[in-house]
């Protein structure tokens, strides 16, 4: 293997790993939508948004890494909030 084909599948093995938190992660935020149906709690939150952002980052040194994943966990949590609203959707109560 050429050192570009080993870097290559060493970025194959890291985004399976990702595709798959990412996965456990829709799992839990599915199961947070069946729980603000039943307590009639809006999908959206924004202090919990800092506060996740807050907690993904606060460990990192590089603040360009810093930046650049605050903006993926935006996009991940925009997907869970259409996720979580297809969801409630689906039972007749959007919110
Ligand atoms: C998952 C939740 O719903 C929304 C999505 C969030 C997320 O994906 O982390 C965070 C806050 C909410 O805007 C939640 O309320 O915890």
């Amino acid at each position: 293997m050429t050192d570009l084909e080993q870097l290559r599948w060493q970025i194959d093995q890291t985004d399976k790993e990702i595709a798959e938190l990412l996965k456990e992660r829709f799992d839990f935020t599915a199961m947070i939508a069946a729980v603000k149906d039943r307590d009639g709690i809006p999908t959206l939150n924004s202090q919990r948004e800092d506060v996740v952002l807050t907690k993904v980052t606060e460990n990192l040194r590089d603040p360009q890494v810093g930046k650049a994943i605050t903006e993926i966990f935006k996009k991940i949590m925009d997907e869970s909030k259409k996720q979580q609203n297809q969801l409630l959707n689906r039972v007749g109560e959007a919110k």
